[in-house]
């Protein structure tokens, strides 16, 4: 199958017409650029739209290897990630660009399964996918994706709006995907234990939530955000540098599911390390102002939504902080409290040496 078959072979027919023209698509696949109509696309705003745009890029062996990942997963998992980046900044996902460098040797039949997945993600999120590139490469797959998504003009959720006095919170449990990642590297017998299945899916199957980020928008107490890629500590990082403020996260309040301790145990490593650092999660981080707090969490609760409080934003230079457990403290109280102690700006970094 020559370069245009297989990508006929890929994408025809996965979408209908009316799907792709609700999403404001004129023009989809198979011309020098797709059309899209973005009066249409902001259909369900409450006002005016902004277009969003985020791109984001998985390599095998840097986000995926064999036995990692079965090649829907990697399709899948390319677009969730660009649907978390949307989800960050209050949006609604609505076109996806796709790029696809595959080895010679991996066969057209491979890369559709990569597109069954793709399609699948969505799917679940209602995105036309419009567009792509295709070319050989020497050795292993990349796949990148930019998507589209809108936004109320000037209500988007950025990293720099968090004030000293804000809570923090994160909107799902932490470290999961990472220590699906240590099982999946690990795994010698094939089929793993399903007590960690939800430990392999938060990996394989990441679930962002648009509707967290919609209703944080809508809620008007959300005051910065971002979605959790490179790990806790590093997201929270980069929301105390882009407002300028300290982060203080409590280590009790920090969600732990019980298979990702069942399995630290099991491997014998701490999960706080896969919580902080492990990274992946497709979470949402962020703070609200504090009064607004309790408001959020109901409107979270009532969707079925988990949403929890892990900390505060304080005046101070860029920081993030943790308040340990007490059987991780050694003795030590700092002027009456429990002496905290600095999160490290340690998550995934493509270029730590
Ligand atoms: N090669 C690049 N050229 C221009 N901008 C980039 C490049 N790589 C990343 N960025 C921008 O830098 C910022 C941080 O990127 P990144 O850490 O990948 O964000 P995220 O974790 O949300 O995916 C984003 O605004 C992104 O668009
Ligand atoms: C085989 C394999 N090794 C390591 C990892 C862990 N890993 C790879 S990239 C990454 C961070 C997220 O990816 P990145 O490209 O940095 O996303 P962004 O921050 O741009 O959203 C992590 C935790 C993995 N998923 N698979
Ligand atoms: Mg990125
Ligand atoms: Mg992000
Ligand atoms: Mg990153």
């Amino acid at each position: 199958m020559d370069e245009f078959a297989s990508i006929r072979h890929w994408t025809a027919g996965r979408q209908t017409a009316e799907w792709q023209r609700r999403r404001g698509v004129t023009l989809g696949i198979g011309d020098d650029a797709a059309a899209v109509d973005l009066s249409l696309a902001e259909a369900g705003l409450d006002g005016a739209g902004s277009l969003l745009i985020a791109v984001d890029t998985m390599v095998e062996t840097v986000h995926f290897a064999e036995g990692t990942m079965a090649d829907e997963d990697v399709g899948y998992k390319a677009l969730a990630a660009n649907v978390s980046d949307i989800a960050a900044m209050g949006g609604v996902p609505l076109h996806a660009v796709v790029s696809v460098s595959v080895p010679s040797g991996y066969g057209s039949e491979r890369m559709r399964r990569v597109y069954d997945g793709l399609y699948v993600c969505a799917e679940q999120y209602g995105i036309a996918v419009i567009g792509g590139d295709t070319t050989s490469a020497p050795s292993h797959m990349v796949v990148s994706v930019t998507l589209t998504g809108t936004v109320e003009t000037g209500k988007e959720l950025r990293r720099s709006g968090a004030r000293p006095g804000d809570a923090v919170f994160v909107t799902g449990p932490l470290g999961m995907s990472a220590a699906g990642l240590h099982l999946l590297l690990r795994e010698e017998a094939g089929t793993p234990d399903s007590e960690y299945a939800a430990i392999v899916a938060a990996h394989k199957r990441p679930k962002p939530s648009v509707l967290a980020g919609r209703l944080l928008l809508k809620s008007g107490a959300c005051r910065s955000l971002n979605d959790v890629s490179d790990g806790l500590a590093s997201e929270a990082w980069e929301l105390a540098e882009a407002s300028g403020l300290r982060i203080v996260l409590e280590e009790g309040r920090l969600p732990k599911s019980g298979s990702l301790s069942a399995y630290a145990a099991k491997a014998g490593i701490d999960p706080l390390e896969w919580m902080l650092y492990g990274g992946e999660d497709y979470v949402l981080v962020g703070t609200v102002e504090s009064g607004g707090a309790d408001a959020v969490q109901k409107a979270f609760h009532e969707r079925g939504l988990p949403f929890y409080i892990i900390g505060k934003a304080e005046a101070g230079e860029p920081d993030v902080e943790l308040i340990p457990l007490p059987k991780n403290w050694n003795g030590e109280r700092a002027s009456g409290r429990i002496a905290r102690r600095k999160i490290g700006k340690r998550g995934y970094n493509h270029f730590d040496e």
